[in-house]
């Protein structure tokens, strides 16, 4: 069977990879709604996606943007529901391909049992009948290329919008693991708080956003930021150095570090040695962040690699997976619950 469907639904954005056709959606996990309807039963769509993305911090009186996830799990069941079902219309996947699809969705790995049933239960309802999950990590190392079942251990990193997780595996199993609220989504939030405290100026969040994105740590770029000045009311230009980005968005970078050395400290030295030659595997969208893997190799003194393709690698390592069935099984109980 070469049908079926890898799947990433993330905080952030949502990727849908098909076995064969490869990604088939990359779309941002935001919908907008009338307010009326957020939070009932019969929440209906209005815009999904990249549109829905566009009207965030510029919705009129009586809509709303809503975010189905929160750091990578389902937080309003019914709001999942209709977001996937409008974003897979959106795709336009015809109901042939959809309905009894086979599925391998990617879940973070400190998944609670009632968060993984909850993904479960909205590619139910969006017809894909035979869906099995696998830890995120996981996937995204098998889309990078690692083998997760070989007698070898291996790190990755995978700092998404809002989570950050570091995982090391071996033969089918996990060795350890920690997760960190402190991804993409804080960065931005450090930087609209930077410019409000040390600039005096209010910007929207896609805003804080785009100058996380633009900011170039080799070049030395400076990039302009338009806001309303906290003391006039009125819009002011700001000129930023990348230098002062960066080190507005050191002490979220140092969280994730310290993290990782966390992980690198509970690993038997035979693994850790293993470690140390391959380095640690990074994926996710904040690992786009200019110059993070220099901070990282300086930091903790061993190799980062990058992977080729970091937002979608996990959707692509969950698609492969359809054909490679002893990774799921090999994984499938290895959720590591939040005490
Ligand atoms: N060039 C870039 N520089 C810095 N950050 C970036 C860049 N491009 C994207 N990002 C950030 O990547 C994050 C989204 O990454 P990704 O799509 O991997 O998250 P997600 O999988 O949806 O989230 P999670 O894994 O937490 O559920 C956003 O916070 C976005 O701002």
């Amino acid at each position: 069977m070469s049908g079926g469907f890898g799947i990433d639904v993330g905080t952030a954005n949502t990727v849908v990879c098909h076995r064969t056709r490869g990604v088939v959606l990359d779309e941002p996990s935001v919908m907008v709604v009338r307010t009326s309807e957020a939070r009932t039963r019969r929440v209906r769509p209005l815009l999904v996606g990249r549109e829905a993305r566009d009207l965030m911090g510029r919705c009129p009186v009586g809509l709303t943007a809503v975010r189905p996830l929160h750091d990578g799990v389902i937080v309003d069941l019914e709001a999942a529901r209709a977001f996937m079902a409008a974003l897979l219309d959106k795709a336009a996947l015809p109901a042939w391909q959809r309905i009894g699809a086979r599925a391998v969705i990617g879940v973070p790995a400190g998944a609670t049992a009632l968060e993984r049933r909850a993904l479960l239960e909205v590619a139910d309802e969006a017809g894909m009948r035979k869906a099995a999950l696998i830890p995120e990590p996981i996937a995204g190392a098998v889309g990078c290329g690692l083998d997760p079942l070989e007698p070898r251990a291996h790190m990755v990193l995978d700092i998404g919008g809002g989570t950050s997780e570091i995982t090391a595996f071996c033969y089918g199993g996990v060795l350890s693991h920690r997760s960190s609220r402190i991804a993409g989504d804080e960065m931005t939030l450090t930087l609209y708080r930077y410019l409000r405290a040390e600039h005096q100026l209010l910007v929207g969040e896609l805003t804080a956003e785009a100058l996380k994105c633009a900011v170039d740590a080799e070049e030395g770029l400076s990039t302009v930021v338009q806001g309303i000045d906290l003391a006039t009311g009125r819009p002011r230009l700001k000129t930023l150095e990348s230098a002062e980005v960066l080190e507005a968005l050191q002490p979220t970078a140092d969280a994730i570090i310290a993290a990782l050395a966390g992980v690198l400290d509970d690993l038997p030295p035979q693994a850790a040695d293993d470690v140390l030659t391959e380095g640690v595997v990074v994926f996710g969208g904040s690992s786009l962040l200019r110059g993070f893997d220099k901070l990282v190799e300086s930091a903790l003194g061993f190799p980062v690699r990058m992977a080729d393709r970091p937002l979608t690698c996990v959707a692509e390592g969950a698609a492969h997976c359809l054909g490679d069935p002893d990774v799921v099984r090999a994984y499938e109980d290895t959720f590591i619950e939040a005490g």
